[in-house]
């Protein structure tokens, strides 16, 4: 059976899942194009793990319909299982089976093929992750970027339209993870396969995707491109869970938008508007200068090597980060004035909302 729009990936039409009380996923709709990798943050039991496993199969939905490569593979009469859904899964903690050696492992998904082709595929998968060299190891013989590898060759062997990574470097060091996700991410250019990553971790996030996804309590708050994401969020909850966000009372007049640290930016198309709104910033969009008469101090500086985040406390008491470059620390106490950076356009807020144009009755 085909789906509307066979062309996607995968496609997710207004699913929605119970546990018991619990709403784990509602009314969820998204669409994965042909190797696009789509990345899912949110807080933790907001329904990331759930939407995996319901595209994996190992959930049935209560409602709605899920597609694979343009095949209906749930909905309220269908059921396939996972292992007939094109659908390559790698787990967090890698899940190997631990008496098979490595070419058994990626040979798993692979039982319905003739020998040689399955060896040529098991061969090929090794080649992708460069691990064909370890091909006779078993999994307590491999370091744990290995054993990840390893899982993700087992996972990309049978071909799958999509590939879902739940948390797949959570369990890696720092500087593994950082080597194994750019050596996952161009095994999945290389094979065109779209995969959906799960990830606590910002950076991760934002650095992976062609999309990130932002869910809260089983709804997907915004899925857009990374910059869009970070630079133009929906919402209050985007704002402060994807990167640092401040937020100022300001008021915008005939397309000047000032708050208490003074002008902060123009705001295009809204000439004639006289609107009390409130301003997000991030910390790259605010600047500092020593200032002797300035009521703002420096009142918390991080070192994050490359950067310095200090914290400045405004005359109302509000606080404002502003990252510095390396060499730049302003000592705690130190009187700063606090300005936005030239050429910013920062979000505009009405209540928790975003605004992207003004309300019809602000325009005068
Ligand atoms: N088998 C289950 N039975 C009952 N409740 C469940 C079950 N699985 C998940 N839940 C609940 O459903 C909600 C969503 O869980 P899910 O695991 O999808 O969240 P998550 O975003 O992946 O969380 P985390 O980031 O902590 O892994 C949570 O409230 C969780 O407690």
């Amino acid at each position: 059976m085909s789906a509307p729009g066979a062309d996607a990936a995968l496609r997710l039409e207004g699913v929605d899942k119970h546990y018991g009380r619990v709403h784990a996923v509602r009314a969820l709709d998204l669409s994965l194009a042909p190797g696009e990798v789509l990345t899912v943050i949110g807080p933790s039991g907001c329904g990331k793990s759930s939407l995996l496993r319901l595209v994996a199969g190992l959930e049935r939905p209560d409602a709605g319909r899920v597609s694979v490569g343009g095949v209906v593979v749930a909905e309220q009469r269908r059921f396939v299982p996972p292992e007939a859904r094109h659908v390559g899964l790698v787990f967090q903690d890698h899940a190997l089976f631990p008496h098979l050696d490595v070419g058994r492992n990626v040979a798993f998904g692979l039982a319905g093929l003739p020998r040689a082709e399955r060896a040529a595929r098991v061969a090929e998968a090794l080649a992708l992750v460069g691990l064909g060299h370890l091909a006779g190891r078993h999994p307590h013989e491999l370091s744990g970027g290995e054993q990840q590898r390893v899982a993700l060759a087992r996972a990309l062997a049978p071909r799958p339209a999509v590939v879902l990574l739940d948390e797949p470097f959570s369990s890696l060091d720092e500087n593994l993870r950082a080597q194994v996700r750019g050596d996952t991410l161009a095994a999945l250019r290389e094979t065109g396969s779209a995969a959906v990553v799960v990830t606590h971790d910002q950076a991760e996030a934002l650095s992976m995707a062609d999309r990130l996804a932002v869910m809260r309590a089983g709804v997907v708050e915004q899925v857009g491109s990374p910059a869009e994401v970070y630079e133009r969020p929906v919402n209050r909850f985007v704002a402060t869970f994807m990167g640092e966000a401040d937020f100022l009372p300001a008021h915008v007049h005939d397309a000047l938008l000032t708050s208490e640290i003074g002008a902060v930016s123009t705001v295009p198309g809204w000439g004639g508007v006289d609107l009390d709104v409130e301003v997000m910033l991030r910390p790259h969009e605010v600047a500092l200068g020593v200032d002797p008469t300035s009521t703002s101090r420096v009142e918390r500086t991080e070192y994050h090597g490359g950067f310095v985040l200090h914290h400045v406390r405004l005359a109302s008491g509000r606080v404002l980060r502003s990252w510095q470059q390396h060499g730049v620390r302003h000592p705690v106490g130190t009187p700063v004035a606090v300005s936005v950076v030239p050429g910013a356009r920062p979000v505009l807020l009405s209540g928790d909302v975003a605004m992207t144009e003004p309300p019809p009755g602000a325009v005068r």
